[in-house]
């Protein structure tokens, strides 16, 4: 999938801009606040119809303005596709090959992307409540059944530690509620530990890629209960059986002890741990190969890859990271770059991309 211009109007710091892309890297250069981050987030609001950095649409409106427009054509294997989005006062519209939606979901999906922001590198060096929301975001994007699962056991969770927190808890009642999370844990553990599986696989091909060989990425699923089985129905009855174990212990401190409410994922690079023992640079390479990662995620489910937007990433890796980074990514996937300084970027890669200077909302090519 190629995103091949833009047209932005009253977006951020931009008054008006026309941009044409490079299909394959894109890098955008230019001294803090000038507006390189806000060009991200114009395609990643023309992809999602949202912003990554605010939840407040009208803050994407520029100063004193009605309604900011983003306008751009993707080509896909199969064609070209106009899509454009506004957001003013009374709310966003989004269009469709010039047609109009009635809603939002009819629009999303035609433009895929994934953005890499420094924010990101908390999936490694975060707390584990981080590393779960990670999971349920990128797993519940492409399972229902695993949103359904997850929606329910939180509910039945709240409810159950609501029981345990009275004087006098219902201990026949916690237990019917111990039931319905075994079943609903079951489910939860089981598409985890498949996401887990297939992003570490493909995150591990792509640190090796990136560290050019020197290290051996694992991303591991750290279940909070250790279980045997591997099918649904077994898994349930053993969580039963443990919930059941563990309820005398949960009555005496009033909550809820075991549970997917408590899982982590661990990485390490060549056997040690990275959130302990990386260093910088390989916190972040091992946080940017799970994401991109999700890049080849997306291929299987769509049939094509999403464009990648890269935001600051260039300045915290080293000569050969950069290189393998961006030479083995852009044949494949539509990059987006930016950057404060031109001698971030190695020079072996300076050939078949293009670079836009940008300084307070006005872009060269
Ligand atoms: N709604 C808006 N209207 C006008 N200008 C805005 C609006 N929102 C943000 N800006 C301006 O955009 C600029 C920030 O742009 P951006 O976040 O893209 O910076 P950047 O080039 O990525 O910088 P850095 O390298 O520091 O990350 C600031 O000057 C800010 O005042």
């Amino acid at each position: 999938m190629i995103l091949t211009d833009i047209s932005l109007s009253n977006f951020r710091n931009y008054d008006t801009l026309d941009l044409e892309f490079h299909p394959k890297l894109n890098i955008f250069i230019g001294a803090n606040a000038q507006g390189k981050t806000n060009l991200l987030e114009s395609i990643y609001f023309l992809a999602l119809a949202k912003s990554h950095r605010t939840a407040k649409d009208k803050e994407l409106i520029r100063f004193d303005q009605e309604e900011a427009f983003v306008n751009g054509h993707i080509t896909t294997s199969y064609s070209t596709l106009p899509l454009s989005i506004s957001v003013s006062k009374k709310g966003k519209r989004a269009k469709v090959n010039h047609l109009e939606v009635s809603k939002l979901s009819q629009y999303i999906g035609h433009l895929n992307t994934v953005l890499f922001a420094p924010e990101d590198l908390n999936i490694v060096k975060g707390s584990p409540q981080v590393r779960r929301q990670f999971i349920n975001i990128e797993c519940g994007q492409i399972s229902k059944i695993y949103l359904n699962a997850l929606s329910n056991y939180q509910k039945v969770l709240a409810t159950k530690n609501q029981y345990l927190k009275q004087r006098n808890p219902d201990r026949m009642m916690i237990e019917v509620l111990n039931e319905q999370l075994s079943d609903y844990a079951a489910t939860v553990i089981l598409k985890r530990a498949e996401f887990i599986r297939t992003i570490g696989e493909f995150a591990a091909k792509i640190h090796r890629d990136i560290s050019n060989d020197s290290e051996s990425l694992k991303v591991e699923y750290a279940p909070n209960i250790k279980y045997e089985s591997d099918n649904a129905e077994d898994l349930t009855r053993e969580l039963g059986g443990l919930f059941a174990e563990n309820l005398p212990r949960e009555l005496e401190r009033m909550q809820t002890l075991i549970g997917p409410h408590r899982d982590d994922i661990t990485f390490s690079i060549n056997g040690f741990d990275v959130q302990t023992y990386g260093s910088q640079g390989q916190q972040r390479t091992t946080a940017l190969s799970v994401k991109l990662a999700e890049l080849e995620l997306i291929r299987e489910e769509v049939g094509e890859y999403p464009v990648l937007l890269l935001d600051d990433v260039l300045s915290e890796l080293d000569e050969n990271r950069q290189a393998h980074l961006l030479t083995s990514i852009r044949d494949r996937v539509q990059t987006f770059v930016t950057t404060t300084s031109i001698s971030d970027i190695n020079h072996a890669i300076m050939n078949d991309m293009k670079t836009f200077k940008v300084t307070d909302g006005q872009v060269k090519a």
